[in-house]
């Protein structure tokens, strides 16, 4: 099987259009590949470039130079070069991410803020609501909350939203920017088991963990990004 994500020389930096044009370099060089089955996590200090590389596979950033290969069904495709219809049908069918935070839609109950990557994908209603309902309970997330809209849920309740959201699908790549970051131990602990059931089924997974017990509960693998640290232009 191809391997599903092959990041391959990537260099970021920002550019302060409101500052005179800096420019700040973020990363360069990052090279690295993460199999079907494994969990690989970004290491580093705070500040080093992790959320920006995971923001750079889902096409949320630009990528000043590198090739992302995403492969799905004997099919890559370079996230950095791909048309903005690309990256959304990628999206739907092969990359999924899980941000810290949730972006709540106004007036959509949580039920159905869970089920809509299902639905995108062609399930029926009722079948994508009762699989949102499954996780949500899975998540200790109260069933009186499940038709309110999350926008005023606390946060680990819209963390919990968020995270059944991005493990509805069976996408084969998963990206999480630290999932568990406003969750108690009872529910880490439900998303370390929902991460190994990924990997059992054979999900490439690529994650930011600062929660040491979770981090090495789910990690094949640490990936130091203070070694693609872009060297920083005197001021
Ligand atoms: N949109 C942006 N515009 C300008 N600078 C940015 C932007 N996003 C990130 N940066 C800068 O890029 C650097 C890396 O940030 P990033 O969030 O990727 O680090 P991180 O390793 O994930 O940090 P943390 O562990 O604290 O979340 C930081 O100096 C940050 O200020």
């Amino acid at each position: 099987m191809a391997t599903p994500l092959v990041v391959s020389e990537v260099a970021k930096s920002f550019t302060m259009h409101l500052r005179d044009g800096i420019r700040l370099p973020v990363v360069e060089n990052v090279s690295f590949s993460v199999a079907a089955g494994e969990c690989a996590v970004l290491g580093g200090p705070s500040g080093i470039g992790k959320s920006s590389i995971l923001k750079m596979l889902y096409g949320n950033y630009s990528v000043d130079t590198g090739q992302v290969l995403i492969t799905h069904n004997d099919v890559t495709v370079d996230i950095a070069s791909a048309d903005p219809r690309s990256v959304l049908t990628i999206r739907r069918d092969v990359v999924g991410y899980v941000s810290q935070f949730l972006r709540t839609v106004p007036r959509v109950a949580a039920v159905d803020v869970v089920a809509e990557p299902l639905l995108a994908k062609g399930v029926a209603h009722e079948e994508a609501r009762d699989c949102a309902g499954d996780l949500l309970a899975r998540l200790n997330l109260p069933e009186r909350l499940w038709s309110l809209p999350p926008a005023t849920f606390s946060g680990g309740e819209q963390q919990r939203v968020n995270i059944a959201r991005g493990f509805i699908t069976d996408h084969p790549l998963l990206l999480l920017d630290e999932p568990t970051a406003s969750l108690d131990a009872a529910n880490r602990a439900v998303v370390v088991d929902l991460i190994r059931a990924k990997k059992e089924a054979g999900t490439a997974l690529l994650g930011i963990f600062h929660d040491q017990d979770v981090r090495e509960a789910v990690a094949d693998r640490i990936i130091d990004v203070s070694l693609f640290s872009a060297p920083k232009e005197a001021a």
